[in-house]
């Protein structure tokens, strides 16, 4: 689905990528992961076509839909308009949604539990609604890759784990491919079969979850030591960070 090459990627004449290679199947998960500024917005926008690579090879196997991080728009749309435009590449010749388009786009509201939304102006939502309404446009593109910049990122526990759930759903019964970049370790976790630790523009960990996302590659990811947990009798365990707030570093 998404193979990768020696990627070479600028940003206002700067290199923020150098070689970076990539394989993932499709029905497969990848999660990326690294500290602010690292780019992952950079490799995802190179994934999905918006920046061009300087050098190095990208093919991608299949329709493509997206979610962007922050999203707003210039009228007032619905919420019900925007999450239309995601079937844009399925409308007939007079490009006008018709009764099959509010279907699909009905559906996912309703899946996302966000029916009541649909006659709401987009930009009166808040940050983690927008969230749920692009999710939403996305998938009603009927896409076999869905690439999600940080999709959890406004939203509350009750909405990430929806999110999540879904996410899960779509590539169990869809076999959908999914790419997503989050700051949660958990959510890596929770969904995905692969993670990518971008430890810099030049320097990654690609690799199976099991193996790659570790609490010693996350200490090294954030610098801050990263702890493993283990919740008794759920077979399930979480990462959490040990904060230090002890202002050293803000001395001298
Ligand atoms: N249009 C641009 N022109 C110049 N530099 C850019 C541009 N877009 C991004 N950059 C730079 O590229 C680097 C990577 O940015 P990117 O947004 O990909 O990081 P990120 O890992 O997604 O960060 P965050 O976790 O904060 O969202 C940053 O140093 C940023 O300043």
């Amino acid at each position: 689905m998404i193979e990768a090459s020696d990627l070479t990627v600028e940003r206002g004449g700067k290199t923020i990528l150098r070689n970076y290679s990539l394989r993932l199947a499709r029905g497969r998960t990848l999660a990326v992961l690294g500290a602010n500024g690292v780019g992952k917005t950079t490799l995802i926008n190179t994934l999905i076509g918006l920046i061009k690579p300087r050098s190095g090879l990208l093919s991608i196997g299949g329709q493509v839909g997206f979610v962007p991080q922050l999203f707003e728009v210039p009228f007032a749309y619905s919420a019900l308009d925007i999450a239309l435009m995601g079937r844009a590449r399925h409308l007939g010749l007079f490009g006008a949604p018709g009764k099959r388009d509010y279907e699909v786009v009905r559906h996912y509201f309703h899946m996302l539990g966000i029916e009541h939304f649909e006659p709401q102006v987009f930009n009166s939502l808040s940050g983690g609604q927008r969230q749920l309404v692009m999710i939403a446009q996305a998938l009603a593109s009927e896409c076999e890759l869905l690439v999600l910049d940080e999709p959890c990122a406004a939203l509350d526990y009750k909405n990430q784990d929806k999110v999540l759930g879904l996410l899960e759903h779509l590539r169990e019964t869809h076999d959908m491919t999914i790419v997503f970049s989050t700051h949660m370790p958990q959510h890596a976790v929770e969904i995905a079969s692969d993670v990518l630790l971008m430890t810099s523009g030049n320097s990654y960990v690609c690799g199976p979850t099991a193996d790659a996302l570790s609490a010693k590659n996350l200490s090294a990811l954030y610098d801050l030591p990263i702890a493993r947990a283990d919740f008794d009798g759920l077979s399930k365990h979480t990462y959490a960070p040990v904060f230090r707030h002890d202002g050293a570093n803000f001395d001298g």
